[in-house]
Formats: structure tokens, C-alpha cells, sequence
């Protein structure tokens, strides 16, 4: 490239930056294409001082978040028609405007907000996207309940010899938290309220605006034909295990009210009591590790469990729905397929977030059909809806 073809794209990045136009915000596969020529260029061209200021300080960033969300800086800032001052934030937050000042100049820095003049604030981008109670809850989860576990991971590693987990307790998340190492990441978020409160509320939503197996009208079209061969339109149609507060059973009625069949939300008794469902939507305290109560029905649904356990663990939770399942029943396995080779970030950390908080793993495709196969059941269709990362309904039967 030569000197004046770099200076233009330079200046044409500079200028995406001070303000993006709307056609790059309608275009989602340039916008993502420039996402990614972004993010891979800067790690290519930093010298070693600029690679030390960007990585060694990034916990710096969720930081940042945690206050803005803690002092309801986002939700101001984007509900305001004006630039607000740092005294009339202050104000509204209850800081002292000294010490304000400094964390408005850090989160601006970082884009976390913008400084149209000097003392003056608006929303930038981030902003926005953390103004609401959602992002609030992912960034309350990932600050409280998962930094510990990341900074815990490095020496847990080293003292197991770097072996894969295979427990389903002694986790790196509870030597950063400082409890019991037989007390996984769900059994003490019921004796942290607050924590697994955050946790259900990011757990149902954080995927708002994406593309769900609810989007694959071949994932719909199987369900159907599962249903339809059950020979009983009333039965059991879809078991969501180990499904939270009940978001995809109420998403799946809404989309499909056509639909007859009974929907059946399955949870741990203090994630059922929070259960926000209506009268045509079952709620059901179990436990995975324990069986599986409903009989024959057409669709067993998983989605982001698999994810939270060692194979042996999760061969446990399957072969309780195999021994279920009628010869017309399906599972529905809603995850991350990893590709065998240049996994994307969205996987990688996913990859990192389940060892670290539950010795668990986002799995290859290889890998999936392996822990199938090991637990008595076949792939017959591995469906993706395309999304950053592989996010894929994998649609499995018993032998
Ligand atoms: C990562 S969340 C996924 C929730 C939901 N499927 C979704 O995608 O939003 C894992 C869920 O598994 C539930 N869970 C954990 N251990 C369980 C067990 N032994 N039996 C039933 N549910 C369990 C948790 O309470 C939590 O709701």
C-alpha cells in the first residue's frame, strides 16, 4: 500500500470514528467486516509500550462500566436532550464532583461516554447499549460473580497440572471467591440472592436482538413434525431443561400460537420461584442429575447448559433424557459448535468463562458428536442461525 492510499484510509477511519453513518449501522455484514478488520489490525501494529497500555489495563474497562452502572450514569446520560455538566451529575448520583470528574475522564476515554466540551457529557455508543436493565445485569454478573473466577483460573491451572476438569466442583471460580471448593457456581447463588438475580435477568435477555433458533424455520419445521408424529397434539411438546426464568418458553408460544402442545419450564426450585411465566406455560422445579419426570415429549430443549459441565457430567444430564425419550422425542441442543480451526473470540472467551467459573467447555463439533454418541444418543441435523460465533441447534435422537 502506498503512503497516500494509507493516508486516505486513515483518514477515512478517522472519520468513521467521530461519527459512523446510519448506512454502516443498516449494513450488519460491513459493519462486521469492519468490526473485524479493527479489532485484528491494532493488536498487528502496536509496539510493545502501546500492546502494554491496551492489555494490561483492560480490566480497567468493566471497572468503568461497574460504576457507570452503580452511579446510573448510563441511563441519564441517554435519557438526557442535552449535555449534562459533571456538578448536575453529580447531583443526581449522590459523588462528590472532584472525584467524579476523574471517573467521567477515565469512562470517555474508553468510550464508555463522550465529553462534548470541557465538563460537558453526553452518550456515546457504549452509552446507549448500557442504558438498560440488561446490560446493567451483564455487567453486574461478569464485575461480582465471574472477575474472581478469571483471576483465580492461572494458579488453579498451574496446581492441576493443567488437566481438563473432570468434577463438576472445585472450581477455579470458588477458590476466587473463597468458598467451599465443593459449592459450584449454582449452589451459591442461593445463598447470594443478589448475584443469581443478576445472573437470571442476563441470562434471559443477553442475547436480545440477535437471531435465535427461533429464527431457523427448519428448527420449527422438526419440532412440528416431531409433534405431529407423537400422535397426540395435546401432549408434552416442548421441555425446556434447565431453562431459567422461562424466556424461550414464553418466546415459543408468542411466535408459534398455533401451536397446541404442552410447554414445560424446568429449573432448580429457587430459579422456578422466579419463574415470569403465564398460565399456559408449566413451571417444574427439578434437577437435571436427578431424571428427567416428563415422559414422551416431542422436543427436550437445551440451551447453554452442555456448556456448564465436564462430559461426564453432561453424559449424567442426557442419558436421564435418552431413558425419557419415545421413539418420536428429539433433544434440541441450542450452544456454541466451535469450528476446529480459527475460533472466533465470541467462542474462545466463552471457552475460558466456562472453565473458569464451572469447569465446564464450549465444545467442536467433533467433540459434540462424541459426547452424543457416548451417551446413547445420534446427531440428525446440526442447524445454525448464524450470529457471531457458531450458535447452532443441534438436533439429536435416541439410537
Ligand atoms: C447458563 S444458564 C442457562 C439458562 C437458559 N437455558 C438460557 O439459555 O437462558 C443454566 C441454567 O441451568 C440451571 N441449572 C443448574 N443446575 C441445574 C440442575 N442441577 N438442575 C436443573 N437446572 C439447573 C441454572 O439454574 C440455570 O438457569
Amino acid at each position: 500500500m502506498t503512503s497516500t492510499k494509507l493516508l486516505d484510509t486513515i483518514s477515512s477511519l478517522e472519520e468513521l470514528a467521530r461519527s459512523a453513518p446510519q448506512e454502516l449501522h443498516d449494513q450488519d455484514g460491513l459493519r462486521k467486516r469492519l468490526l473485524d478488520a479493527v479489532q485484528k489490525l491494532v493488536p498487528e501494529i502496536e509496539t510493545p509500550a502501546e500492546m502494554s497500555q491496551r492489555l494490561l489495563y483492560l480490566p480497567c474497562e468493566i471497572m468503568g462500566a461497574k460504576i457507570g452502572v452503580d452511579l446510573d450514569i448510563f441511563n441519564v446520560l441517554s435519557a438526557s436532550d442535552r449535555p449534562l455538566s459533571t456538578e448536575e451529575l453529580a447531583q443526581n448520583c449522590g459523588a462528590e464532583s472532584a472525584l467524579l470528574l476523574r471517573l467521567l475522564k477515565y469512562m470517555s476515554s474508553v468510550r464508555l461516554i463522550k465529553e462534548s466540551d470541557t465538563g460537558l457529557w453526553v452518550p456515546s455508543n457504549m452509552t446507549r447499549n448500557l442504558a438498560s436493565r440488561h446490560s446493567a445485569a451483564g455487567v453486574n454478573h461478569v464485575h461480582d460473580s465471574v472477575m474472581p473466577a478469571y483471576h483465580a483460573l492461572p494458579s488453579w491451572l498451574n496446581r492441576r497440572g493443567y488437566k481438563t476438569p473432570t468434577a463438576k466442583t472445585d472450581t477455579p471460580f470458588a477458590q476466587g471467591h473463597g468458598a467451599s471448593p465443593d459449592q459450584s457456581f449454582f449452589s451459591w447463588l442461593q445463598v447470594h440472592p443478589y448475584n443469581a438475580t443478576e445472573f437470571n435477568i442476563f441470562m434471559g435477555v443477553h442475547r436480545t436482538g440477535m437471531k435465535t433458533w427461533l429464527d431457523q424455520g427448519k428448527i420449527h419445521g422438526s419440532l412440528c413434525k416431531a409433534h405431529e408424529a407423537g400422535g397426540d397434539e395435546n401432549g408434552a411438546m416442548f421441555v425446556d431443561v434447565g431453562g431459567g426464568i422461562g424466556q424461550q418458553c414464553k418466546a415459543l408460544r408468542a411466535r408459534y400460537p398455533e401451536l397446541k402442545g404442552r410447554i414445560i419450564l424446568q429449573d432448580l426450585p429457587q430459579v422456578i420461584q422466579k419463574a415470569d411465566v403465564g398460565d399456559d406455560i408449566e413451571a417444574m422445579s427439578m434437577d437435571f442429575f436427578e431424571g428427567q419426570p416428563i415422559k414422551s415429549a416431542t422436543v427436550y430443549y437445551l440451551r447453554s447448559i452442555l456448556r456448564d459441565w465436564p462430559d461426564a457430567q453432561c453424559r449424567t444430564i442426557l442419558g436421564h433424557i435418552r431413558d425419557a425419550m419415545a421413539a418420536h422425542s428429539l433433544i434440541f441442543i441450542d450452544e456454541l459448535v466451535l469450528p476446529d480451526r480459527g475460533a472466533h473470540k465470541v467462542e474462545t472467551q466463552l471457552d475460558m468463562t466456562m472453565l473458569s467459573m464451572l469447569n465446564g467447555e464450549a465444545r467442536t463439533e467433533s467433540h459434540w458428536r462424541r459426547l452424543l454418541e457416548e451417551s446413547g444418543l445420534k446427531v440428525q441435523d446440526i442447524v445454525s442461525y448464524q450470529n457471531a460465533g457458531s450458535e447452532a441447534v443441534i438436533v439429536a435422537k435416541g439410537k
